[in-house]
């Protein structure tokens, strides 16, 4: 098959209208035979990534108790209704926890429940001080309006492991990424990038959606690593063009397939924050989940790309967990770490 361009991996380089041909993986000769050439991106495998650090997470819990013999990182997971694909989130979440040594309670409150009933669940976690930390399940489920901004919000800061309240999403803003909690998703985004290799100081990242929980707070994290960051959103014009200028491209827009693989420039890290389930019969499931980039094609231009299911998803779970023993040591040692 006559291949219209090929991929330096490691210089992230390429070649259009090469005259070589290649079967899907050779040398180059007149680089150093390190740099493999493929015909497709290779798979940026967040539930294996995601493997590694839950397992290292499990030691190091592992290791503190041997010293705190009461140590037990705890984390309260509050969901209002019962949304299908919450209660598979909140699943993920609970069997990571189990399997690192953290305790993990579901309080889980009917539809019915009104914004002072949540409010006083979330206080009481506020105060317990066996729990290290709280996450509210978004969006929530309820029959009664509900201010969505003032739940996180009411999460004490030291115990926001989702990194959703003004005061995380503050410093985040101001370049502090050390003293608070980063949001999960963004986090683990940016897990995903660095362990490409990329150089992400000097590159050209552009992130696809402005959303509180993706987009914005991710953006800010590039920006603080130094990349060039450019937002796009519903009111962008030429997101085609825009696009093509990425080294780094993280989309979360929630449209299954919106960003086709010939948007993307070849070489490019490619991070598909979209989870979009599409009916399909074949499935015993009855449908498929996809992210919001055309994977088959953009696989072919991109240098790494994250698959869906398997990619953003496991990641952010596991930041999570980081967040919440991060958060039962720093209460178990105060200042010292
Ligand atoms: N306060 C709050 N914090 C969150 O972190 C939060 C939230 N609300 N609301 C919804 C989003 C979404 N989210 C995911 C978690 C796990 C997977 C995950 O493990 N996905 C699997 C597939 C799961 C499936 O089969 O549906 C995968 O991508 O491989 C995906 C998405 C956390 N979120």
């Amino acid at each position: 098959m006559a291949l219209t361009g090929f991929l330096v991996r490691g210089l992230h380089c390429y070649r259009k209208n090469s005259c070589l041909k290649t079967n899907s993986v050779c040398f180059l000769q007149t680089f150093s035979p390190i740099f493999q050439l493929e015909e497709y991106g290779k798979l940026l495998s967040g539930s294996d990534i995601a493997e590694k650090i839950q397992t290292s997470l499990c030691d190091q819990v592992q290791k503190f108790k041997l010293h705190h013999s009461c140590f037990t990182p705890q984390l309260a997971i509050v969901q209002v209704g019962a949304r299908k694909d919450s209660n598979t989130y909140i699943r993920m979440k609970m069997k990571a926890a189990e399997k690192i040594g953290i305790i993990a309670t579901h309080f889980c409150l009917p539809s019915t429940t009104n914004q002072t009933e949540l409010l006083k669940t979330i206080s009481h976690l506020n105060l317990n001080p066996s729990v290290h930390g709280i996450i509210v399940q978004m969006p929530l489920d309820s029959a009664n309006m509900i201010d969505s901004t003032l739940i996180t919000d009411s999460v004490i800061p030291n115990k926001d492991v989702d990194g959703l309240n003004t005061i995380n999403q503050g410093k985040l803003a101001v370049g502090d990424l050390a003293s608070g909690f980063l949001p999960c998703t963004p986090n683990g985004c940016m897990e995903l990038i660095r362990r490409t290799g990329i150089l992400i100081e000097g590159s050209k990242a552009v992130v696809v959606g402005r959303s509180k929980i993706v987009g914005t707070p991710t953006a800010e994290l590039l920006k603080w690593h130094n990349a060039t960051v450019t937002i796009c959103h519903s009111k962008t014009k030429n997101l085609p063009e825009v696009i093509a200028d990425a080294d780094i491209l993280v989309v979360g827009i929630g449209q299954p397939n919106m960003v086709k693989g010939d948007w993307i420039k070849p070489g490019a890290v490619v991070i598909d924050c979209g989870i979009n389930s599409l009916p399909d019969t074949k499935r015993s499931t009855g449908y498929r989940l996809v992210g919001d980039v055309d994977f088959e094609k953009a696989r072919k231009r991109a240098s790494w790309i994250t698959p869906v299911p398997g990619g953003v998803g496991p990641m952010t779970v596991t930041m999570l967990m980081k967040n919440t023993v991060f958060a039962a040591l720093k209460s178990t040692l105060g200042n010292k770490v």
